[in-house]
């Protein structure tokens, strides 16, 4: 990077500071060319950007603009009149491409797309159809095939002169080196994508750390340094995969099959060559359905193998892309609709540990807050220590982290050339960080450590602590993450209110008057960076009126007290117990009704009840070997948590679901995700998690997902939120 860091507007479409003289704006200008090349150098020859894509693109966005609005600032060989990328011809042999190589222009948003169609519709003076695909984000690849034979292939370079990677584009198993046809053209160039799919990133930067070598960043990346080396036998070593998209340079030969005359032709062409094409194409006659084809890839960005950072729009007939032509660097008659960044960087400030509910011990990354894919993100899971070793990731590294949609933050890789030998290594604890027990591998050769310390080890006891209030189990709103921790680890007293979770349901607002914990201050709303201490439970006491319990205190004991009728499932879960799960807690209440009876069934008979199988029925028996395991439940029945459900014919439910396996997803209008679930099981269904062959029925809300897909793909019956009500009231022989 330049000596000074020159970033951009993030984001789209903001307009650039055109305030100041023509000699500020110049500078400007000349400094966004410089820092654009600088990074081009680093993204296409050295395989290693060092800011994010979104970041790049900001610069590139406002020099546009600036360019734009003052057009005395253009020039033909800025950055937005080229094609970005050199060949390294110290490394490989130039090649000049017969027909000049291309990049593509981009729309953030819908109203610009609709921009364009209005241009484009303009400029044919007809309406046309356009070919959908999705945006592959690897390395433009071209060969050239003569007579059928693969006789060259080069990377892009700066678009007419690319580098020659021939004999490492013959390691990739997808691309043939004949095309399957008697009557191939005389020469043809097919254009394509070389990536590197999503699943073997993680394995391939694990292989170059234990080998000494630095990590890629991300999965593009790691396919443009995997192809452009120069031993083509390290590339064969990689999983590459290809997916072609164009062809140019069509010479005709006698008798040869005719070009073809859309872009769809192409592709049918291509595939019956035996080249490889993506499943993923669609000709739309409208830009409203084009906006449907957009919307739809937005929500399943992650169903395919290959990063996808947009989707490509083309006049699919070839005719009219001639006469829409191009620009200096891009095809008039196509572009690119970019999806929000789901990769950012930033700082990875310091790696810590954490102890789960079970003794799991997982470092966890921490990071200078940064905003991606609509939120704030400063922590992601590291797993363990050898994920982290796998990663390649260094304390003070700046990393690329990836977030989409509603999936886990995940930190990618480290961009090692932003490294200045301050750097260090992560080195995991022996000991626990909240107990200090001497950690354990459970198994030979696990990854994880665990703290030995189950029953007082204070962050397992706050976990198990907040989590038998979760939703999913006993649903004790008032008792949240902080709760927690002032009821098993408070600053003061000494011995916390908790010593076990065995006593939650005999505690009594008196026993909390004392409790004190630190936590982050906060000024209106707003971290001050400093830390105070509070009296948690009960108001501070003033010359006036004694301390007394908090409301939200009050509200705690309430919803404790209700909690003991809460279902035995609940119970179940909330006893923390290795594999039990609400749908396990579910099956097994359903089967056995009591915890008594639970208690008494062999390994056998637990394995048998359908949905829970040896594992869990193994980890059950031994949790009920454990002393204060078994107190845990001694205890809370002697404080009148129901241990036992009403039978079936009690519950006066009519059993209308017996013997069908029913899976609920997306949002409902009259059940939340728990509540259906417990109105399938109470009419005699089963509410499994996901669907298979096995399933009966999909209930599907609005923003079903992948779940609806499958079904589908299944044939399973997909019913809505009112006919499943009807199947619940009238039973199968109603639909
Ligand atoms: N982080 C950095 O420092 C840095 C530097 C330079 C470029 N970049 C990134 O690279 C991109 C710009 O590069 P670009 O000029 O190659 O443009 P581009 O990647 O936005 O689009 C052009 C390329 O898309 C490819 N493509 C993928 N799928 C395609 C399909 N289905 N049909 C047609 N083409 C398809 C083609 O190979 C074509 O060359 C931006 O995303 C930018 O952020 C990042
Ligand atoms: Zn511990």
């Amino acid at each position: 990077m330049s000596e000074e860091q020159v970033t951009g507007t993030q984001g789209t479409g903001d307009t650039p500071d055109t305030t100041g003289t023509p000699e500020d704006r110049a500078a400007r200008v000349a400094r966004l060319r410089a820092a654009i090349e600088e990074h081009r150098d680093a993204y296409y020859r050295r395989d290693a950007p060092t800011v994010s894509d979104a970041e790049y693109d900001a610069l590139v966005h406002e020099l546009e603009a600036l360019e734009e609005q003052f057009p005395e600032l253009q020039e033909p060989d800025s950055p937005t009149q080229t094609v970005g990328g050199a060949a390294d011809t110290r490394t490989f042999d130039p090649v000049v491409h017969t027909a000049r190589m291309y990049s593509l222009d981009n729309v953030f948003s819908h109203e610009e797309l609709d921009e364009w169609f209005l241009r484009t519709g303009k400029s044919v003076g007809r309406e046309v159809a356009y070919l959908c695909e999705l945006k592959i984000d690897g390395l433009a690849v071209n060969l050239l095939y003569r007579d059928g034979e693969l006789v060259r292939a080069a990377t892009r370079g700066d678009g007419r002169v690319g580098e020659d990677i021939t004999a490492n584009v013959r390691t990739i198993a997808d691309i043939p080196e004949r095309l399957d046809t008697d009557a191939p053209p005389a020469e043809v160039e097919i254009r394509g994508e070389v990536f590197f799919p999503v699943e073997a990133f993680g394995d391939l930067n694990a292989s170059l750390v234990e080998a000494g070598k630095p990590p890629f960043a991300n999965p593009r990346n790691a396919a443009a340094g995997s192809l452009r080396q120069k031993d083509p036998s390290v590339t064969a070593r990689r999983p590459l995969h290809m997916l072609v998209h164009g062809i140019a340079a069509w010479t005709p030969a006698p008798g040869a099959d005719p070009e073809p005359a859309a872009q769809s032709e192409v592709y049918e062409l291509l595939r019956g060559w035996g080249m490889p094409i993506s499943e993923y194409y669609a000709v739309k006659h409208t830009p409203e359905e084009v906006h449907a084809f957009i919307d739809h890839y937005g929500e399943h960005r992650h169903s395919v193998i290959h990063e996808i950072d947009g989707i490509v729009v083309k006049v699919d007939d070839i005719a009219t892309q001639e006469d829409l032509g191009y620009t200096s660097r891009a095809p008039r008659w196509a572009t690119a609709f970019k999806y929000p960044p789901e990769e950012v960087t930033t700082k990875l400030l310091d790696i810590q540990v954490q102890v789960g509910r079970t003794g799991r011990v997982t470092p966890f990354a921490v990071m200078e807050p940064v905003l991606v894919a609509g939120s704030t993100v400063e922590r992601a899971t590291l797993h363990n220590a050898h994920e982290v070793k796998r990663k390649g990731v260094l304390i003070g590294d700046t990393v690329v982290l990836r977030k989409a949609g509603d999936v886990i933050p995940e930190v990618l890789g480290p961009v090692v050339a932003n490294r200045d030998g301050s750097e260090q290594e992560f080195v995991m604890p022996s000991t626990c960080p909240a107990c200090g027990a001497e950690l354990y591998e459970q198994k030979e050769g696990d990854k994880d450590l665990r703290c030995p310390n189950a029953r007082s080890c204070p962050a397992q006891l706050r976990n198990r602590v907040y989590y038998l209030a979760s939703r999913g189990a006993f649903d004790i709103e008032a008792l949240g993450e902080e709760a927690a921790t002032a009821l098993t680890a408070p600053l003061e007293p000494e011995l916390p209110p908790l010593t076990t979770e065995a006593d939650l349901f005999d505690l009594r607002p008196e026993d909390l008057a004392d409790v004190v914990i630190e936590r982050p201050e906060r000024k209106k709303g707003v971290l001050t960076g400093r830390m105070e201490k509070v009296a948690y439970f009960y108001t501070k006491a003033t010359a006036k009126t004694p301390s007394r319990p908090r409301k939200n205190t009050l509200t705690m004991f309430e919803e404790i007290e209700k909690a003991k009728s809460q279902p035995l499932w609940r119970v179940l879960v909330a006893l923390s117990i290795r594999h039990v799960g609400p749908t396990a807690a579910r099956a097994l209440a359903g089967h056995f009704r009591s915890m008594d009876a639970i208690r008494a069934a062999s390994v056998e008979e637990l394995a048998e009840v359908e949905g829970v199988g040896t594992i869990i029925a193994e980890s059950l028996t031994a949790w009920f070997e454990v002393d204060w395991h078994r107190e845990i439940v001694e205890k809370w029945a002697a404080a009148g948590v129901r241990m036992e459900d009403e039978a079936p014919e009690d519950s006066g439910v009519p059993q209308t679901l017996e013997g069908l396996t029913i899976v609920a997803t997306g949002s409902l209008q009259h059940y939340t995700r728990d509540g259906i679930k417990e109105a399938i099981t109470a009419a005699g269904g089963k509410a499994a998690g996901s669907v298979s062959k096995k399933t009966d029925y999909l209930v599907a809300g609005e923003n079903a997902g992948s779940k609806l897909d499958k079904a589908e793909s299944l044939g399973v019956p997909v019913l809505d939120e009112d006919t499943f009500t009807r199947l619940l009231q009238e039973g199968p022989e109603a639909l």
